[in-house]
């Protein structure tokens, strides 16, 4: 079976998505990142995925962001419960999308809040998975009970959770990614912790810290990080550059713009 991703249309509200370590720009331009955005989906098509649209949602200027809203581990569908209060209804769409999908699907809180009277949120964007294990970034969006609930949830289809304190950026993934062969890349300055990754690759700019693994020797990556791609095209790996610039003002990045249903996520 090919593999499969979710992606959602860009609101016309983008411009009004949330910043956290970034300035606002003022120079967001919505059309432009429909064109960015439609780029990137013909890149995911091209490399063999199946692209599924969860339903659009105009009223939430971040939602197409929509690694933040559901989080799949093999056939499992995780409905996140998002850091951020305006983007919470975002999952009603990709509750629905994965329930389509057939996919068996889990709610990552119903309310309840866990130990230490803390609330449970989890955002995808500090969810990096290498082999069985989701290294969870918690500090920004994500609650330590999130990382223990998305734990509980995991433990039953044999995966686990480690915890990755966060301090420098808004995600996880904004700070380290991994390549197919599971180094993890990261732009010094914004990681936390190099030395907390047994294989670990500086990358020389910061959006060289993202990629998206298309297949074992293919990643997509952004069009402003090119030593960084060099570096990877040196470990014999394919590199698919596109332009995320408008993403990339309101603290996006390749990764977020898709929920990938394959064996490298
Ligand atoms: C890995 N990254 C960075 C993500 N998965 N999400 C980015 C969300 C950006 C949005 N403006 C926000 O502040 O929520």
């Amino acid at each position: 079976m090919s593999p499969r991703a979710l992606v959602r249309a860009p609101s016309p509200q983008l411009a009004q998505g949330l910043v956290t370590h970034v300035e606002r720009s003022d120079t967001v331009d919505a059309d432009r990142a429909r064109t960015q955005w439609e780029a990137y989906r013909s890149v995911l098509g091209a490399a063999g995925f199946e692209l599924i649209e969860v339903d659009p949602a105009p009223e939430h200027p971040d939602s197409v962001f929509v690694e933040d809203a559901l989080l799949t581990v093999g056939d499992l569908a995780v409905v996140t419960a998002p850091g951020a209060r305006e983007r919470r209804d975002e999952v009603n769409g990709t509750r629905v999308a994965a329930h389509r999908l057939g996919l068996e699907t889990v709610e990552l809180t119903d309310g309840r809040r866990e130990e230490h009277d803390e609330p449970v949120h989890l955002d995808g964007g500090d969810v990096l998975t290498i082999g069985d294990t989701l290294f969870v970034g918690v500090g920004g969006r994500t609650t330590r009970a999130g990382a223990d609930a998305l734990g509980r949830l995991v433990a039953d289809v044999g995966r686990r959770v480690e915890v990755v304190p966060i301090s420098r950026t808004l995600h996880l993934k904004s700070q380290v990614t991994a390549l197919p062969d599971g180094t993890v890349v990261g732009y010094a300055p914004l990681v936390d912790d190099a030395s907390r990754w047994p294989s670990f690759l500086e990358v020389p700019e910061p959006e060289g810290a993202h990629v998206v693994v298309l297949d074992e020797r293919t990643v997509l990556m952004s069009d402003a990080a090119p030593r960084s791609a060099d570096l990877f095209r040196e470990r014999g790996l394919s590199v698919v550059a596109l332009d995320v610039s408008e993403f990339v003002k309101l603290e996006g990045c390749v990764t977020c713009l898709s929920v990938r249903l394959h064996p490298y996520d």
